[in-house]
């Protein structure tokens, strides 16, 4: 497996207090990661290590396979990121912004400037000046000043927070897009779970400066999602009668005599109806409900994560 992120015992210590606690993390090269935790959990603290703006206590930190150092500039300039707020010259146009942080960091040219702004839609309004931008307008601008330089990984702290639902929607999808068609990988930090969860590939959960969980989302979707669970005597009619009787085809058998069905359009009162009608005896039958969120605010203990 090829890691573009890889911690190792990673902690910040501040004033004593251990703000970030032995993190190994590991964010897989093309992938959309997302990093859930609540106010104070440590994300901005982490990223920052990252991106070596902040020295770390203790532990490692392997970015492309190799270790990071205090003086591992050819690695950072394989890197975007937004930390904290995106902060801009008012006065100045989204273009002028750009022109100045090209000849601030030494990488002047107009094509990819251009280009960066008509990734994130801002090429029509490149002229006006900053202090009328909305504050998706300046995330995306933020945005676009993060892959200026093509970078392979982007860092991005809370890019989401105080949006409105359709400058969310269009961040996600500049995410998606960045991801799949430029195969850049994303670590995107967030507090609430429904920000991120219809785009991450991996979700890694942080609370407390300790990461409690590093999951693909897929597995635990497959773990999360309501289903029906039933206990019978007799499995192979039992699936007989769910197929052909119920006509559903998306159940699982879990053991010899316990089935799964993900399908419910059928409710629980017409699945016992008809095994019964068919000589099946059904000993136990019960619905789990756990959502994503429940699964999340059971391992973030009520820390404050919302959706
Ligand atoms: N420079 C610093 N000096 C002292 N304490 C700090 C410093 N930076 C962060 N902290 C503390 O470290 C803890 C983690 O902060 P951090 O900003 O990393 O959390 P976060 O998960 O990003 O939360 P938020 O979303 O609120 O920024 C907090 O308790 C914070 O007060």
């Amino acid at each position: 497996m090829s890691y573009i992120i890889q911690t190792n015992q990673l902690t910040k210590t501040y004033k004593g207090k251990d703000v970030v606690k032995n993190v190994n993390m590991k964010v897989k090269k093309g992938e959309i990661y997302g990093f859930l935790g609540p106010n104070g959990a440590g994300k901005t603290t982490v990223m920052k290590m990252l991106m070596n703006l902040v020295k770390p206590t203790s532990g490692e930190i392997e970015l492309f396979g190799k270790r990071l150092t205090s003086t591992s500039y050819e690695m950072l300039k394989r890197m975007g990121s937004i930390i904290e707020y995106p902060v801009f010259y008012d006065k100045m146009s989204a273009r002028e912004n750009l022109d100045l942080h090209c000849e601030y960091i030494g990488y002047y040219n107009k094509k990819a400037i251009d280009s960066a702004l008509d990734l994130v839609q801002l090429k029509n309004i490149e002229g006006k000046s900053v202090k009328d931008f909305s504050l998706g307008m300046k995330q995306r601008l933020g945005l676009a000043r993060a892959i200026i330089t093509k970078p392979e990984l982007l860092i991005l702290d809370e890019p989401i927070n105080g949006l409105d639902p359709v400058g969310i929607k269009e961040l996600r999808k500049l995410f998606k897009m960045l991801c799949e068609d430029y195969g850049i990988t994303l670590l995107i930090s967030s507090h609430i779970l429904g920000e991120i969860e219809q785009i991450a590939h991996t979700v890694g959960v942080i609370s407390d400066g300790n990461l409690v969980e590093e999951v693909s989302i897929d597995n635990i979707r497959e773990e999360n999602t309501e289903y029906i669970e039933l206990k019978t005597n007799n499995i192979k009619k039992a699936v007989y009668v769910i197929r052909e009787h119920l006509r559903l085809t998306n159940f699982k058998v879990i053991e010899e005599s316990r089935i799964r069905i993900y399908e419910l359009t059928v409710s629980q009162g017409e699945i016992s109806q008809a095994l019964i009608l068919n000589g099946v005896m059904v000993e136990e039958m019960n619905k789990k409900s756990h959502s994503l969120e429940d699964y999340f605010m059971t391992l973030i203990n009520g820390g404050g994560i919302s959706a």
